[in-house]
């Protein structure tokens, strides 16, 4: 393998674990966080996959709302939350002056969270994806293909260096997030936690939970603290323990 191949290996996987890994963690926080949004979830999944098999990729397609919840975790919760971009002349941005060749932080955190474009922007609220065709087929070729004229919803960039690996990512989140709502309720535990969740992202520069989410057999708390941790990532402060309670278990539904 060539030195070139080695470093693209490693770039791939850097950008596309870690972030994948955070998305899953805040989806599912929020997702405890929000018990009816998680029985919506739990119930679209049953009435498509049923109860004998565990949920597959295929299934993605037939799973709307579960979709809904990944696209709002990604809006409030963007992985990259800032991307930079060189300009190639002089040219004003809403009155500024940007010199030729300066490098322009842009704000993707900011951008889905503007009130201009968001109502209610701070909220975890999925059903505001759950649009028409029409307006749906607009956001996607926005977040996929970078085009389009809604460019309110930047998880994943836009334009020609816009991440490469969205579908991936979304496969991986959707059909992850999914298999875990189906199979397990899922509690926080430990009374030192409290019953309020604190979604605030910490420190870094990617998005990541302040408290990572970390799955065991103990306690019986209700609620997840979203408080996010110091860094460039988007991260839970400090590990947050959840109890899983198998609800399906697929391998015995096979058996
Ligand atoms: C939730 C998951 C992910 C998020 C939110 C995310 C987000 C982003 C963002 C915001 C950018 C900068 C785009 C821009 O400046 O317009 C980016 C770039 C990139 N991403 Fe992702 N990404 C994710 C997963 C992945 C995965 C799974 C891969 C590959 C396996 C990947 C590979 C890359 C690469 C190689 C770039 C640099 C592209 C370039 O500079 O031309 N990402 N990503």
């Amino acid at each position: 393998m060539s030195e070139e191949e080695l470093l693209l290996g490693k770039d791939l996987f850097i950008a596309g674990t870690g972030t994948s890994a955070e998305s899953m963690q805040w989806a599912i926080a929020e997702l405890i966080n929000h018990p009816s949004v998680f029985k919506k979830v739990r119930e679209e999944i049953e009435s498509i996959v049923g109860k004998t098999r565990l949920v597959e990729e295929s299934d993605i397609p037939n799973l709307p709302y579960l979709q809904a919840v990944v696209k709002e975790t990604l809006r409030l919760y963007p992985p990259g939350p800032v991307t930079t971009r060189e300009c190639r002349q002089n040219c004003k941005i809403n009155g500024y002056d940007i010199p030729e060749k300066i490098a322009v932080a842009i704000n993707l955190y900011a951008i889905m969270r503007d009130p201009d474009s968001w109502d209610d922007p701070n909220e975890f609220r999925p059903e505001r994806f759950l649009v028409s065709l029409n307006e749906q087929e607009k956001l996607d070729q926005c977040q996929v293909e970078g085009k389009g004229q809604t460019f309110n919803f930047v998880p994943f960039g836009a334009g020609r260096r816009g991440c490469p690996g969205t579908a991936l990512a979304f496969s991986m989140i959707h059909t992850a997030v999914a298999a875990l709502v189906q199979c397990f309720d899922l509690k926080v535990s430990g009374e030192e936690y409290g019953t309020k969740v604190d979604m605030q992202p910490g420190p870094g520069m990617s998005l990541s939970m302040a408290r990572r989410l970390i799955v065991s057999g103990e306690g019986d708390g209700t609620k997840v603290d979203m408080q996010s941790g110091p860094g460039m990532s988007l991260h839970m402060s400090h590990p947050l323990i959840v109890r899983p309670i198998v609800h399906f278990n697929p391998f015995a539904a096979s058996m």
